[in-house]
């Protein structure tokens, strides 16, 4: 029986991660720390020994310049690369750029949980007047994608995500899995969140506990039929694993880190 090997990468920090900001679909750039997370990655997949064939980003730059890190550290820079918004963060909607802390201190810690975390409640759709409007929907690369500009998401649930996502996967990241090829998946924690639920059948309830910490490789072994044949492996120290899911967790608390 052939088996498939299949990687999943949140990107490293950003910069707005560092400042406890949603980011979504804000083009920010790794911070130091996750230029050094992605170069990290990179160095526990080459000491796997793994051969990827083919990897799959979004079109914000932390997802693309993580992947670089990764291919550069393990010596696979030639492996070709296959960029879509639909691998893209979830849409956050009016949310995009605002402080969770901040948000858990206005709207209780409770809401912030739900916006980020439910499977299917779509936060408030970004307006023309956002501060970011401009920035996400006058930008060149989403002239050049499968949909018109204007059939883009102004504000996305997981479940959202994982249906905007569902075409690509299945059009163009799965025929390349069948083949036999080991692909990596260069994205971002809720992208890899609905993948990993639409793989792993978890339901829609158990997914408000999977947490991705930024840089860290997951490993999934699949069979045949694009089942999971063990559990899901995050490489890296466990330690610290859980230390930095903690810390994701806890940036929706009004104790999180604030806007200085
Ligand atoms: O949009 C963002 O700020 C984070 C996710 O935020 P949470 O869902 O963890 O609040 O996405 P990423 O850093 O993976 O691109």
């Amino acid at each position: 029986m052939s088996t498939y090997t299949l990687l999943l990468l949140r990107h490293g920090e950003g910069a707005w991660n560092k400042e406890n900001r949603f980011c979504s679909w804000v083009d920010q750039g790794l911070s130091p720390d996750g230029l050094m997370e992605a170069r990290t990655a990179g160095r526990l997949l080459r000491e796997r020994d793994l051969q990827l064939d083919m990897v799959f980003t979004s079109v914000l730059s932390r997802s693309v310049h993580t992947a670089w890190l990764v291919l550069e550290e393990m010596d696979q820079l030639w492996v070709p690369v296959v960029k879509s918004w639909r691998l893209n963060e979830r849409h956050y909607g009016a949310l995009i750029g605002l402080n969770r802390a901040e948000m858990a201190l206005q709207h209780g810690e409770q809401q912030v949980k739900l916006w980020r975390r439910s499977y299917d409640m779509t936060p408030p759709p970004i307006e023309a007047s956002h501060p970011y409007y401009t920035h996400i929907y006058n930008d060149r690369r989403y002239s050049v994608c499968d949909v018109p500009k204007e059939e883009l998401p102004r504000a996305e649930s997981l479940k959202e995500v994982l249906q905007r996502l569902l075409p690509f996967w299945e059009g163009s990241v799965l025929p390349e899995i069948r083949r036999g090829r080991t692909i990596l998946i260069s994205a971002h924690g809720n992208s890899c969140r609905a993948l990993l639920k639409h793989l792993e059948g978890i339901s829609d309830e158990d997914i408000a506990d999977v947490t991705l910490p930024t840089g860290v490789p997951v490993l999934l072994q699949l069979d045949e039929e694009l089942k999971p044949l063990k559990p899901r492996e995050l490489l890296g120290d466990q330690e610290k694993i859980q230390e930095a899911i903690r810390k994701v967790e806890e940036q929706g608390r009004v104790t999180g880190q604030r806007s200085s």
